[in-house]
This record gives structure tokens, C-alpha cells and sequence, in this order.
């Protein structure tokens, strides 16, 4: 049987269609989940969409951080569950202190939306094993608070313990330091980055099928651990 990916629509979210059906794509199961609800029984992985949550008021990812099925996402993370956010949820993953650091508003304050070149910075995660290191692959970005930034020791704790999982190529679309796009916890069960993957791995949309490498490597995790 296929491992079961869960998909969180908070109220706002954009993306949550379209993770869903990454990850069909992708030759997993997809299943829905709920804001409100208490439990994510079921799932072998979860992906925290991107879009607008609670309108973003407040801060982005502020107010969806404290949504009752929170608890049970940030406990299972805890315990080693495969957990990626997508901008909007890299957001939420940075409230629920879940993952280091802040996304502030960009430094031209302006919403940006490209094509994205980046490098994988690491490929010892769950989400990138499929990827090999310096690898450079083109991810849709689209956000109006990607400026990722931290305290000057975290980025220290971040950049030597091979944390950085992603950094912007030609060019830094959002003032984020040390051109970080994605970073993962210590245990690499957990990455955020402000690049959408799940707009990336079907040909009629293209522009490349880069996001795959996503799905296929938290696939590939869950087979070895015997999911
Ligand atoms: N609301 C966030 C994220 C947008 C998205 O997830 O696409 C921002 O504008 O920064």
C-alpha cells in the first residue's frame, strides 16, 4: 500500500488542493485535513500548505499555529513523523517553534512571485534524499513575507549543523539571510521552505517537474522505515 500523506486546509489556505494532488501525482495517497480537528490518525506524513492563513493577520502563520490539530502535528513531529511546510506553512512550522527563526515581511515589500532557482544544500533530510547536495533545481516562489531571518547564534547553529537545507540562486528574491530558503530541524524529519514543490511536478504546468523530488524522497523515507 501507497504511504498516506495528510494535507492541512487551515481557513485562507490556497495551496491545500494542489499539495493534494502533488502527492497523487506523485503515486502516494492523499488525505485532507482538518484545522479543527483534534487527531491526524491515519497519516505517515503531513504537508502544511501555502496560502493566506487566517488572512494572515497578526502574522502570518500565527493564528493557524494555535489550530486545535496543531497539537497532535507538533507531538507526532516530535516523536519523528515526516512534516514539511510550504511557505505559508514554513510560517506556521517558525510560530509553532517547530523550526528556528522568523519569515518577515520581503525587503523590497513587495509580494514576489518567479520561477526560483535554488541549490540543495543538503540532501540528509526526509524531504530531499532524493535530491544529491549542490544540486540546483527551479521551484515557483510566491510570498510577500519570505525574508527568513534569526538570531545571528542560530544562523551559526543552522549553517554548521548542515540545517540549511536550500539557498536562493541568482539573485535573493526577499532580503532572507544568508540567502536561506529552507531549513530543517536537527532530526531532518521536518524541513519549511518559501518555495512551492507542489506546483512543480506535472508537465502540463511545468515549467519543471523539480517538486517531485519532494514526494519521492518522503516516499522513499517511509518504504525504508517500513511504512
Ligand atoms: N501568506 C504568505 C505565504 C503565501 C503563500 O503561501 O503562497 C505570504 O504572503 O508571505
Amino acid at each position: 500500500m501507497s504511504p498516506t500523506i495528510g494535507v492541512v486546509t487551515f481557513p485562507g489556505s490556497l495551496d491545500d488542493q494542489d499539495a493534494l494532488r502533488a502527492v497523487e501525482v506523485c503515486g502516494m495517497t492523499p488525505k485532507p485535513l482538518w484545522h479543527g480537528s483534534d487527531s491526524i490518525e491515519g497519516v505517515d506524513a503531513v504537508i502544511l500548505p501555502g496560502g493566506f492563513s487566517y488572512g494572515d493577520y497578526l502574522r502570518c502563520g500565527a493564528i493557524a499555529r494555535f489550530s486545535p490539530v496543531m497539537d497532535d502535528i507538533i507531538r507526532r513531529a516530535e516523536q519523528g513523523m515526516p512534516l514539511l511546510g510550504i511557505c505559508n506553512g514554513f510560517q506556521v512550522l517558525c510560530e509553532a517553534h517547530l523550526l528556528p527563526g522568523a519569515l518577515i515581511r520581503n525587503d523590497v515589500r513587495t509580494f514576489v512571485c518567479r520561477d526560483q532557482l535554488l541549490r540543495v544544500e543538503t540532501e540528509d533530510t526526509v524531504w530531499t534524499n532524493a535530491f544529491t547536495a549542490g544540486q540546483e533545481i527551479s521551484i515557483v516562489l510566491k510570498n510577500g513575507e519570505g525574508n527568513f531571518q534569526a538570531d545571528p547564534e542560530t544562523v551559526r547553529r543552522l549553517e554548521g549543523e548542515n540545517q540549511v537545507v536550500f539557498r536562493y540562486l541568482q539573485g535573493n528574491p526577499n532580503g532572507s539571510v544568508n540567502d536561506i530558503a529552507g531549513i530543517t530541524n536537527e532530526r531532518g524529519n521536518v524541513v519549511g521552505l518559501m518555495p512551492h514543490p507542489e506546483h512543480n511536478v506535472e508537465e502540463l504546468t511545468g515549467p519543471t517537474l523539480d517538486g517531485r523530488g519532494f514526494f519521492s524522497s518522503v516516499s522513499r523515507f517511509l518504504e525504508r522505515v517500513g511504512v
